[in-house]
């Protein structure tokens, strides 16, 4: 579902920390955001998924602003993964990821069997199939972070939207969550500050620098020594991954280009 965000400016605690966003997801598209520590990203997510609402600007999901949806249209549209947790511990797995059909249940109807398989097909791609029953708090970061994402996919949304959901996760599940969104062709927004992980999953890619959109492009285009030294501060050289083609950015780990 293509996701258009116009002029979207947002304040928090009496401080512009976005100001007047404009960037577009195509349908199907995985748009990613990057940008330094508190440059916007998580604001910016927490905009589509209405968990803030802008001070000027609108996010449109094909075409009509999510604040004038219901909770329950809007949540079947746009499943969020998002960086702030808690008060899921008491729960199973199931029942977590079980939550995310609530947007499609009537109060007290209790589950159907389309309800049953989206749970058990979302468990299934994030690898959880078999673990059900296990209670939350007794989970590693990394189980917890892919029941989340289980919940979010059992939402089947159109549009899913990801504050760096690959954090706490093991190097190939790293890898499996990037091949599972690819895999998704779901209209994408996601943060991530893993750069390379950025170049290879995401078809474009949208920069925040102190609440201002500096770049948009493919990875390619986006990714430049330049950039990377100007906005993130820190000197690089970008190369051509010799498995993938992807652009690989080579950090110069000893030499920061700010304090
Ligand atoms: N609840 C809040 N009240 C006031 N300021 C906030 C609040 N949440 C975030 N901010 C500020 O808004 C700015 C943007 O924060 P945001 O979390 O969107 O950045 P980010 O790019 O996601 O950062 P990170 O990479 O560290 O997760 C930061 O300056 C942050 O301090």
């Amino acid at each position: 579902m293509r996701t258009a965000i116009e002029g979207l400016t947002v304040t928090l605690a009496g401080r512009d920390v976005l100001h007047g966003v404009e960037l577009v997801a195509a349908e199907g598209e995985i748009a990613g955001l990057v940008g330094p520590n508190g440059s916007g990203k998580s604001t910016l997510l927490r905009t589509v998924y209405r968990h803030l609402a802008p001070r000027a600007g609108r996010v449109l999901l094909a075409g009509r602003d999510v604040r004038a949806m219901a909770p329950a249209e809007a949540a079947r549209h746009v499943a969020a993964l998002p960086q702030e947790r808690g008060g899921d511990f008491e729960f199973t797995v199931r029942e977590i990821v079980a939550m995310g059909r609530s947007p499609y249940q009537r109060a007290f109807a209790g589950e159907g069997a389309a309800d049953r398989r989206a749970v058990a097909q979302a468990l299934d791609q994030v690898g959880l199939a078999g673990q059900e029953q296990r209670g939350f708090d007794a989970l590693s970061g990394g189980e917890r972070q892919r029941v989340l994402l289980a919940r979010a996919l059992a939402q089947q949304p159109e549009v899913l939207v990801l504050d760096e959901p690959t954090n706490h996760l093991d190097v190939r599940y790293q890898v499996e969550l990037l091949a599972l969104l690819r895999a998704q062709r779901r209209t994408t927004l996601i943060s991530l500050h893993d750069l390379n992980a950025a170049a290879s999953l995401c078809d474009r890619l949208h920069v925040l620098h102190e609440g201002v959109l500096v770049a948009s492009g493919t990875p390619r285009e986006v990714l430049t020594p330049e950039l990377l030294e100007e906005v993130f501060g820190v000197r690089a050289a970008v190369l051509e991954h010799p498995l993938t083609g992807d652009p690989l950015i080579a950090f110069d780990h000893r030499s920061p280009v700010r304090g």
